[in-house]
């Protein structure tokens, strides 16, 4: 056994979990949402893991793109025959947690059925249509997927090439693919395993396009699998990361489907052919809006994963004798170390604890709903979007950081860290290319200034900081003395200063030139005060989480909240710098906050990530163990490797033997 192991676990990572100021299972129940919450978590986890069912046969990163595929697939399906195990209706948390400790960061043939198929059922169906597909798609009678993106248009809905075309004689649409860009492309679970999807076509009525709907369309045939007359399908091959879903395309050729197919919740086609338009013109593309708002939560957790298996590690790593003969130190005493890492944990939990408040908004969107009333879609459409952008790109970075952090290790799929990249920076792309929703935001923010600018405001209490007057210089005196509200003053100044400098720069160039070429010239402008827009929510949302915490868990959660914030403060200080907001010593002031947090953060990391309460299933990574055993790990972790089935393996025999034989008769 290694020197390094007593009772089992690291002994250096025993002694961080004594270092420990606070119940790391009070933090638990804090961070998740209370006693309660933790203890389901457990029941699931308990269940998961004495269920044979869900296991792998071997670690996933050492199987085949079908093997994958296959594993899911049976996983998925037992793991759906239990749903009974969760509270259905607790998708946000139950849910998402059960299918992770199931399937891993993978997506696979079910992942939208659940995720967009059935919520596009819920929240787009009339009574009708919702109890004749509704119970079906509950059941699994029937899989579906949602097909939206085609090859030749992602982001630009307004020009899909799929035309969903009525026919009042007989009182069907005619769906084609009239060229090849038309073809639906990326749609998950459509490759292979989906018999049926939602598909958004241009609808054409009397002679009339109305724009990009949603239609339930079947594509294969309910008993034998294979494609309907007039549907080609299949898989568009491996991808960066989520092989064991299989990501399809899709080809209409003229293929029919009744008119009830088109759902009609919001807008309808009557028997003659008559439109009826929606109440909101973007009524139709609620289901994005949901996912973009569960996204918030599964990229933190994401993050929250690579920032715990980064600490863990650094803990029993060892590495470097800054007094030599006194024995080589844990790494995480570096403060490069911590630099690196301690600000992703600080992300994560910033980002976690915005999903709780996207989650509440998204609720209350979907009750204002139920009443006609569509008052609240420009925002959460801004904020979930701003979300989706920021969350997802500081995650993709965040983990990039903390695999950097493990030094070689990382770089092993041991580590899980390409796993998790692979599966997380997917949300950069989908539900909407991250710049382009940042563009959105910026449109609702360049509302918000034009108002201002009116002096007519009557701004949401979101962008209530762009109507403010503030101050004309940083009222900051000593990091120990700079208080949340000067800190969200501070940064509130530099996101209303980008607002209005990008603004300013639109209107300008809308003077000289045509309104499109005026958006685009602003564009990395009207971007950056987005980003802005959100790091302010973020930093408000956190801190005002902590202020609220119970005094024994605020005393440690201030630090990190404060890194969170004086992180952005620190690494665009030129922002803070303009016109003499502030002086270049607060600025130095704001880096030693940054150091002073690392190092009260450091006797408390190992105890901050546990309190995450990642179980080593969810981890999946030899590097974060819990007991920090890591060296017996990643030998034992090798062994699955197919290469260590034999000594000698095939292409010694047939290559390299020959190379070196015939090398060595030459000398
Ligand atoms: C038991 C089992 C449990 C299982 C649990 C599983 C849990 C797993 C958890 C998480 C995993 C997450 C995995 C997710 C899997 C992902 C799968 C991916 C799916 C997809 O990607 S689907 C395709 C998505 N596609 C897009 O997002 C396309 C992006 N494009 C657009 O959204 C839009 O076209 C646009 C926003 C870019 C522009 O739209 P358009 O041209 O139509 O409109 P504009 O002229 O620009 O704007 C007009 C006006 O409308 C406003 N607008 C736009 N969109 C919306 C909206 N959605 N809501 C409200 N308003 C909107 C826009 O801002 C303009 O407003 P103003 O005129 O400025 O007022
Ligand atoms: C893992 C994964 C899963 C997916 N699952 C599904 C699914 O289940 N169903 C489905 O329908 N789709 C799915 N998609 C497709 C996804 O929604 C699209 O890829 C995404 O919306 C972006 O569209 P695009 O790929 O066409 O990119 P494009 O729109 O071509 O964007 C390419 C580049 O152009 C820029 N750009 C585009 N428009 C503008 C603009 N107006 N202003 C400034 N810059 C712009 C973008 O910022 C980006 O840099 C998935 C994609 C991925 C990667």
């Amino acid at each position: 056994m290694s020197r390094w192991i007593q009772n089992g676990d690291n002994v250096d990572i025993t002694k961080e979990r004594k270092n420990a100021t606070f119940n790391t299972e009070r933090m638990s129940a804090w961070i998740h949402g209370g006693d309660e919450v933790l203890k389901r978590r457990r029941e699931i986890l308990d269940y998961v893991k004495s269920n044979p069912d869900f296991k792998d046969p071997i670690p996933v990163e050492f199987l085949s793109r079908e093997e994958r595929v296959s594993n899911g697939t049976r996983k998925i399906v037992k793991m759906t025959d239990n749903t009974d195990q969760i509270d259905g209706a607790d998708f946000f948390g139950e849910g998402m947690y059960f299918q992770s400790l199931v399937m891993g960061r993978d997506l696979h043939p079910l992942s939208l059925h659940y995720i967009m198929f059935l919520p596009t059922l819920q929240g787009q169906t009339d009574d009708e249509q919702l109890d004749e597909w509704l119970p079906k798609a509950i059941a699994r009678s029937i899989v579906g997927t949602y097909a939206q993106t085609e090859l030749g248009h992602g982001t630009n809905l307004s020009k899909l090439e799929t035309t969903a075309t009525y026919d009042p004689s007989t009182q069907e649409f005619v769906l084609h693919s009239p060229t090849i860009t038309a073809a639906k492309w990326w749609p998950g679970g459509l490759g292979k395993s989906s018999n049926h999807a939602i598909v958004v076509a241009q609808l054409y009525t009397k002679g009339q396009c109305k724009g990009p709907h949603p239609f339930i369309v079947q594509l294969r045939d309910l008993e034998t699998h294979k494609p309907m007359k007039g549907v080609r399908l299949g898989d568009i091959g491996p991808k960066l990361g989520i092989n064991g879903s299989d990501n399809g395309f899709l080809l209409f050729d003229k293929y029919r489907i009744p008119r009830k197919a088109m759902l009609m919740r919001y807008s309808k086609v009557q028997p003659d052919g008559t439109y009826i338009a929606p109440a909101h013109s973007k009524l139709g593309y609620g289901t994005m809006v949901f996912v973009r708002s569960i996204m918030i939560k599964d990229q933190a957790t994401q993050l929250g994963a690579a920032a715990t298996i980064a600490t863990r590690y650094s803990a029993v790593r060892r590495q470097g004798e800054p007094v030599v003969g006194n024995g080589e130190i844990q790494i995480l005493d570096y403060q490069t170390q911590q630099y690196r890492v301690f600000p992703q944990l600080a992300r994560a939990f910033a980002f976690l604890f915005a999903a709780y408040e996207i989650r509440d908004l998204y609720l209350r969107l979907t009750e204002e709903l139920t009443h006609g009333n569509t008052e609240l879609l420009p925002e959460i459409h801004a904020l979930s979007s701003g979300l989706k952008s920021v969350v997802s790109w500081d995650t993709a970075q965040g983990i990039e950081q903390c695999r950097l952090s493990c030094g070689g290790h990382g770089y092993s799929q041991a580590s899980a860290f390409p796993e998790i990249y692979g599966y997380a920076v997917g949300g950069c792309t989908y539900e909407g290319e991250n710049l382009v929703m940042l563009l959105q935001v910026a449109r609702y923010l360049v509302k918000a200034a034009e108002e201002t600018r009116k002096g007519t405001s009557n701004l949401a209490e979101i962008c209530g900081y762009i109507s403010k007057t503030g101050r004309r210089t940083s009222s900051l005196t000593s990091i120990a003395n700079y208080t949340t509200d000067q800190i969200i003053e501070d940064l509130e100044h530099v996101a209303r200063k980008q607002v209005f400098h990008a603004y300013d720069k639109l209107k300008k160039a809308q003077q000289h030139v045509k309104p499109e070429d005026a958006w685009n010239q602003s564009s990395v402008e009207l971007a950056k005060a987005s980003r802005w827009h959100v790091r302010l929510y973020l930093v408000k949302t956190f801190l005002k989480k902590v202020d609220k915490a119970p005094e024994d868990l605020k005393k440690v959660m201030i630090h990190v909240a404060r890194l969170y914030a004086f992180d952005i403060i620190s690494s665009s200080s030129g922002n803070f710098l303009e016109e003499g907001y502030m002086r270049p010593d607060q600025i130095t002031e704001i880096k030693e906050g940054v150091y002073e947090c690392l190092a009260k953060i450091r006797p408390v990391a190992v105890s901050l990530v546990d309190s995450w309460d990642y179980d080593d299933l969810e981890l999946k990574s030899v590097l974060g163990k819990r007991d920090g055993n890591v060296y017996e790990a990643l030998l034992q972790w090798a062994q699955n490797s197919q290469l260590n089935k034999s000594d000698v393996i095939p292409t010694f025999e047939k290559y390299l033997g020959p190379m070196m034989k015939d090398a060595r008769s030459k000398l």
